[in-house]
């Protein structure tokens, strides 16, 4: 990867801005009724008042220094959303807010597409959400591969299941999401809902994965309190200088994918780091991977992100 950008080369592109394209809901899919929110007004200050902090804990998981940064990574965090009293500025509202940091979409030699930072991201900053057409995992047969596809396991996370570790501090959900999903007894770890990036979707469709990523998955109610339709988003693990590229664990089942004669699909991961897996980790589907052109890739990248093909 070249480290120089290239002014000439590098690209703007039209298109929206808060990360590109918000969620589609695919055909078949519903979106629960927003659930009542806090009483506060203006912007929400007290955790003691606020029902939306009660729900993270009797506390705000943010901080408001640099427009917001998360203070840990949690099981799910719980925002202040449309039926709240208080306005769009509220510290509990920071994932938001829309794209804080000029992004750039670059090429590299070996992972296609990357996504890297002009500006230095502080550490717990909210990067971007994972948008797309928000449905049923099952009903991913119809769809064009599975390169773009978010599992929504937020589930799985906060029980550890599947390897992924356990968060802690991991609060019992609000009475509704027990009802919509959360079942203690319940094993099963697939996901009930993804979000397919591979046809719309905004800038986090780009960013790779790496086993030593500085970017982490956070899943975030804010308009509803269903966790297996949670909103997906990035934070900053880590203080980020400006062109590191911008990475997150995938996080699926090593050796999942299988070909359609049942062999293991081997994915040769390329991050670099030095405690390299050596395997991109993919999800459990048995679907054609077809990779979609890339050749526009306008529709999937909003306004204030620059496209450099550094190759
Ligand atoms: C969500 S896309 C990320 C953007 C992608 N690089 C592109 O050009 O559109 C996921 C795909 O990127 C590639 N990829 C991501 N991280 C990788 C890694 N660490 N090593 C090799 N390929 C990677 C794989 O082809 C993977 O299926």
């Amino acid at each position: 990867m070249r480290e120089a950008l290239s002014p000439n080369k590098a690209r703007k592109l039209r298109g929206r801005c808060g990360g590109g394209k918000s969620i589609q809901v695919a055909k078949g899919v519903t979106l629960p009724t927003p659930t009542g929110g806090c009483n506060c007004k203006g912007a929400c200050i007290d955790p003691r008042i606020c029902a939306c902090a009660q729900l993270n804990g009797s506390d705000f998981p943010y901080v408001s220094k640099d427009g917001g940064r998360l203070i840990e990574a949690k099981a799910v965090v719980f925002e202040c959303g449309p039926k709240c009293g208080c306005g769009p500025g509220c510290v509990n509202r920071t994932s938001q807010h829309g794209l804080k940091y000029r992004l750039e979409v670059f090429r590299t030699p070996k992972k296609g597409w990357a996504v890297r930072s002009w500006d230095f991201i502080p550490s717990g900053a909210p990067i971007c959400e994972y948008t797309g057409k928000l449905m049923r995992t099952n009903d991913l047969d119809n769809v064009s591969g599975n390169e773009f596809i978010f599992e929504i396991d937020c589930l799985q996370t906060m029980k550890g299941l599947d390897g992924r570790e356990r968060r802690p501090g991991v609060l019992p959900l609000p009475t509704s999401s027990h009802q919509e999903g959360f079942d203690d007894k319940k094993t099963e770890s697939s996901a009930e809902y993804c979000i397919d990036a591979g046809t719309t979707g905004g800038v986090a469709r780009f960013i790779n994965h790496s086993c030593e990523p500085n970017l982490f998955v956070q899943c975030v109610l804010s308009s509803h309190h269903d966790i297996k339709l949670a909103r997906i988003l990035l934070f900053a693990a880590d203080n980020i200088p400006p062109l590191q590229e911008l990475t997150y664990d995938y996080g699926y089942v090593l050796d999942s994918v299988t070909h359609a004669d049942g062999k293991i699909k081997v994915m040769p991961c390329y991050c670099g780091a030095k405690e390299c897996r050596k395997r991109e980790k993919r999800i459990a589907l048995e679907l054609k991977v077809i990779l979609i052109g890339l050749g526009n890739i306008s529709a999937f990248v909003p306004s204030n992100i620059v496209v450099c093909d550094l190759l």
